[in-house]
């Protein structure tokens, strides 16, 4: 390369560092040290092309930043301890099949004798106010509790035959409470409302799973969808492929299904595992997300489910296996985490005892993007599900995400050895969510705090931070500059901690939550007006999953992205940090963020377009243009057309 040549490749690496939004300085010292380092014989490596990431990853080294990155949403059973303390309307009774039974060490457990015990808040009263005792029988519910000491606590649950506010669902409360009166008294009609097939039509009354006398293996002979929908879930009707997966699982089919963010995943493994004989296995990433999950479902609709981790204590985990052990067991749903099923050679033999007695009804890996190690989002422990297919070649396996690439579902296939499973795919659109990026100026804080209080006043939402110190300093500002009722969430909380902030959030008591990466999978809230993020995210498909939690009910909402080209090189910064020396994992981290940064940057395209087409899905723009939630792109091409 000649002199010239030289001189313009440097320039080139220069400007690479003002685009990812370094300091000058720093930048020509940086380049300075490059070339010493690859000398007179290298420079014609001295290339964007060649030495690129090399540079921005010495850059990223060379800044000095002051921030405390939430590199990775927590593990599995981070803190299990504490995430533990459900509290909740649970309250310690005599379960007639476990009342006085002494608790047995599992053989070959012994080692978990030190596993931490867990603790239930049962002071909390968002959960007792709502207990309704006055028509009540007692259903003995698996979840695993605690108490000071390590006794087994089965938790018995008062199944109310009034319907409560909350579990009404979509029908209207008084749909379903006619609907639910109709079934509860022993003489109804049948022909009003027969939800049971012609098998069960010997029996002596119609059950339901909500009112007294149910059994749930009689709601397994349930073949009407709609109805076991409407009955269990107070859902009017499914949403797009919902049915489609619930007919297939229960035909026995292998499934992968690919729907949006809040489509609805969850309903197309729950409707199924109440309809069929035995227990359906369900694998999910993170310890909070199973508990949240199985209160809902125990708690909302009176539907028997359990799970089992590696951090509950020996006697809580027996008391499972225990209820898993009998002929047939009456639990519906058994959530594990991906390291107990990996990890333990006793549960693969459950497993396979449950199979024998024709009560392992399904496998279902939720998130199961975190199978791919080149997902947003992987955790190793994924990487060990293909056993199960190739342990249990009979028994249906259904997988779900909402975000994967084409090679991410490819992998996902291949690893679940699931080739021929049916491939059930939605859009990947939120027609109702409003993408929009706005370029920061001189004051940030302020631009933010006046786009919450000018234009979504009062609404929930939540704010996405970088860094832990991010998120501390925004929620402080919010709330001393804007009173705007802020709290803050990231990895560096106690469980309990983060507990208590979710909840905060959930009922309503604080608006906006500034929040880190932790804060993401499994949070269900239907009414999040707005996500905001104040730093970009690291990806386009982290960006598609935080921003889906927006707008779960279907309404009106806002994705919105402060930018700035420095916060760029914080990303540069925060992947080096995070992959250390692993350069292939770095190179591809910086190529996710460079296609987030392209969206940021985008001044043309519609967003929606990008996203999709980041998904692999076409979109035609003109529906965005002229649909319910246009980006801001498509917006004002809209405006310059009148
Ligand atoms: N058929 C339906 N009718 C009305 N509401 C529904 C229906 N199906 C699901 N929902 C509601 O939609 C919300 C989102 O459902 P769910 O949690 O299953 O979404 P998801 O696809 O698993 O999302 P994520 O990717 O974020 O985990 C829930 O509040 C659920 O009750
Ligand atoms: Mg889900």
């Amino acid at each position: 390369m000649g002199r010239s040549g030289l001189e313009l490749e440097k320039a080139r690496l220069l400007s690479l560092a003002s685009e990812f939004g370094f300091q000058t300085d720093t930048a020509h010292q940086c380049l300075q040290q490059l070339a010493e380092l690859y000398g007179d014989d290298g420079q014609d490596f001295l290339t964007v092309e060649h030495c690129g990431d090399d540079y921005l990853a010495r850059l990223a080294d060379a800044t000095q930043v002051d921030e405390d990155w939430d590199i990775q949403a927590p593990n599995s059973e981070t803190n299990a301890s504490e995430d533990l303390d459900v509290g909740g309307e649970w309250h310690k009774g005599n379960a007639e099949d476990f009342e006085g039974e002494d608790v047995e060490e599992e053989p070959g457990n012994e080692d978990d004798e030190d596993k931490p015990t867990t603790e239930v808040d049962t002071s909390d009263e968002d959960y007792t106010a709502n207990t309704d005792v006055s028509c009540s029988r007692k259903m003995p519910s698996y979840v695993p509790d605690s108490s000071d000491s390590d006794d087994v606590m089965i938790i018995e649950k008062p199944i109310s035959t009034k319907c409560r506010d909350r579990d009404v669902g979509n029908a209207t409360r008084e749909e379903k409470k006619n609907l639910k009166c109709t079934m509860d008294t022993p003489n109804n009609n049948k022909s009003s409302i027969s939800f049971l097939s012609q098998k069960s039509e010997s029996m002596a009354m119609p059950s339901s799973p909500l009112g007294d006398g149910y059994a749930f293996h009689q709601l397994e002979c349930m073949d009407d969808f709609d109805l076991a929908n409407l009955v269990i879930f107070g859902h009017r009707q499914f949403r797009s492929l919902q049915r489609k997966a619930c007919e297939s699982t229960m035909a026995g089919k292998d499934c992968f299904i690919l729907m949006p963010t809040g489509g609805g995943k969850s309903l197309c493994y729950q409707l199924p595992s109440v309809l069929s004989p035995g227990v359906t296995v369900v694998v999910s990433p993170l310890l909070s997300l199973i508990q949240d999950q199985v209160l809902a479902l125990v708690d909302r609709f009176d539907i028997p489910a359990t799970f089992l981790s590696s951090q509950q204590s020996s006697s809580q985990s027996f008391a499972v296996t225990q209820e898993l052990r009998k002929s047939r067991p009456s639990c519906k749903l058994l959530y594990v985490t991906p390291e107990k099923l990996a990890g333990s050679s006793s549960f693969q033999a459950l497993l396979k005892s449950l199979q024998q007695r024709g009560q392992l009804a399904r496998f279902v890996i939720d998130e199961a993007h975190c199978v791919s190690q080149w997902g947003h989002d992987f955790r190793p422990d994924y990487k060990g599900l293909g056993v199960l297919k190739q342990q249990f070649p009979s028994v249906p396996l259904m997988a779900l995400t909402a975000t994967a690439t084409q090679p991410v579902r490819e992998e996902i296939l291949k690893i679940l050895r699931i080739p021929r499973a049916v491939v059930l795919e939605a859009s990947f659109d939120r027609p109702n969510l409003t993408y929009e990026v706005v370029n920061k100026d001189k004051d940030p804080f302020k631009q933010l705090g006046q786009a919450i209080q000018d234009r979504l006043k009062g609404k929930c939402g939540i704010v996405y931070c970088l860094s832990k110190n991010e998120c501390m300093d925004v929620c402080g500002y919010l709330t001393e500059t804007f009173h705007i009722k802020t709290v803050y969430y990231h990895a560096g909380l106690s469980g309990r901690e983060r507990m208590l902030v979710q909840r905060k959030w959930q009922s309503g008591e604080v608006q906006v939550v500034c929040a880190t990466i932790a804060f993401g999978m499994g949070i269900d809230k239907a009414d999040v007006r707005f996500v905001i993020h104040n730093s970009m995210s690291k990806a386009v498909e982290s960006y598609y999953q935080e921003s889906g939690r927006a707008g779960r009910d279907g309404l009106p909402s806002t994705c919105m992205i402060l930018y700035q080209k420095k916060d760029f090189s914080r990303i540069v910064c925060m992947l080096r940090m995070g992959q250390g020396t692993s350069s292939s994992r770095f190179k591809w981290g910086m190529e996710q963020a460079r296609k987030m940064q392209a969206y940021c940057a985008e001044k043309i395209r519609c967003r929606r377009e990008m996203l999709l087409d980041y998904f692999g899905e076409r979109f035609d723009s003109r529906n965005c243009q002229l649909g319910a939630s246009p980006c801001d792109i498509c917006k004002n091409k809209a405006k310059e057309n009148k």
